[in-house]
């Protein structure tokens, strides 16, 4: 791994394959694990830079697919950069468009040479291919890059996966090949749905390139919460222990845990945001919809133990009203609430990680029938 990046892991826990690092990046250290907010169109939806920065955010994510859309990563160049164009000064990763091609986009065909879709925006057909994203992911400029990969979906043979693995394979030396900053880390994807054999080829074979970080591809694609959990814990100790392990599209308490537990450092995911938009707080492993009449005269905050500014200064009651009213105001303090909220977790178990009690403390969410299913 390059100087400006390297990753100090700082505490395991005895009883797990959990461990507590720092990442370091170009704009600063991630505090491991940690959930990454996911400001897919250069932005963390209805939350400003300076409100994202109070829910303890450090890292936090960017999508190549949308951002090439619209407005073009030329424009986010002539601004300075993805970190100057919107105001965020932190770590950033950019996601490789591979995914959301296929999740976004109506007509699309994959060749060996990469994915032609049609832009939804203006039907022109457009060639994303490995070196393509890697160029737009450049010109971007996030700290932290992902490789082009195919993220088959679920369920899907044997022989579709191992395809689109052999093939995420080739498409990363690529990449590599392909990657021309110093300044950015390019992560590879471990690809291999649900096939454990698979798996562990794939994640074997990505070790051996000595990449500044790895990341566990296709899951939380519709798959039942017991297979990814399976998923994870055969291909997360595969991975090269002094580098950073990222789970993509992961982001509820207890797959965060479980998947801790298997040695994964970082997460994203839009649930809290998403979440969020339609009127649901997430509190203490529960989730609430604020909708509900329960709440119409609770004057209590969402959660009296939480420091964000929507549980500082509004209650229940409040974002109550202001979901029913669908006010705008309801879907920025359900943000920052449930970003603070998810960030909070993973600070938690960090720290329990770093005096040995996560096991303990957090051995409930690790049971399979954990009654509190996100
Ligand atoms: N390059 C690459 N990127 C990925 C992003 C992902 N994101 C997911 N899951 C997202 C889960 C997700 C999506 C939407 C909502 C909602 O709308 O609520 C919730 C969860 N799985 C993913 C897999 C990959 C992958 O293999 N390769
Ligand atoms: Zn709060």
């Amino acid at each position: 791994m390059s100087a400006i990046f390297s990753f100090q892991s700082l505490a395991r826990c005895s009883q797990t394959k959990a461990r507590a690092g720092v990442f370091f990046t170009p704009h600063g250290p991630v505090e491991t694990p940690r959930f990454m907010p996911v400001g897919t169109l250069a932005n963390v939806k209805t939350v400003t830079p300076a409100q994202l920065q109070d829910t303890g955010a450090q890292m936090i994510l960017s999508n190549t697919y949308h951002l090439h859309l619209q407005p073009g990563e030329a424009i986010v160049a002539g601004g300075g950069g993805l970190h100057k164009f919107m105001g965020w000064n932190g770590p950033m990763l950019t996601d490789s468009g591979g995914f959301q091609v296929f999740s976004l986009s109506e007509m699309r065909k994959i060749s060996e040479e990469g994915v032609k879709f049609r832009s939804p925006h203006d039907g022109q057909i457009i060639n994303l291919t490995p070196e393509r994203s890697i160029e737009i992911q450049n010109t971007l400029g996030a700290d932290v890059i992902m490789a082009f990969d195919e993220c088959p979906p679920y369920p899907a043979t044997r022989q579709e996966v191992e395809a689109a693995t052999n093939r995420t394979y080739r498409w990363l030396e690529r990449c590599i090949m392909a990657h021309q900053r110093g300044d950015q880390a390019l992560f590879g994807i471990v690809q291999g749905g649900v096939y454990l054999d698979l798996r562990s080829q794939a994640a074997v074979a990505l070790a051996k390139l000595d990449l500044p970080g790895y990341a566990i591809g296709g899951v939380s694609v519709g798959e039942p919460p017991e297979l990814m959990a399976q998923i994870v814990k055969a291909t997360a100790p595969l991975l090269p222990p002094e580098k950073p392990r990222y789970l993509m599209g992961v982001g509820t308490y207890r797959e965060m845990a479980i998947a801790i537990a298997s040695g994964i450092d970082l997460f994203d995911c839009v649930i809290p945001t998403r979440w969020a938009r339609h009127g649901t707080a997430m509190v203490q492993g529960d989730r609430w919809n604020l909708k509900n009449a329960k709440f119409r005269e609770d004057f209590a905050p969402l959660d009296e133990t939480c420091p964000c500014y929507a549980c500082q200064n509004f209650s229940r009651a409040y974002i109550s009203h202001l979901v029913r009213s669908q006010e705008i105001l309801a879907y920025t303090l359900l943000s920052i609430h449930n970003i603070t909220e998810l960030i909070r977790f993973t600070q938690k178990i960090r720290e329990s990680i770093l005096s040995d009690r996560f096991a303990t403390e957090f051995g409930h969410w690790l049971e399979a029938d954990s009654e509190q299913r996100d």
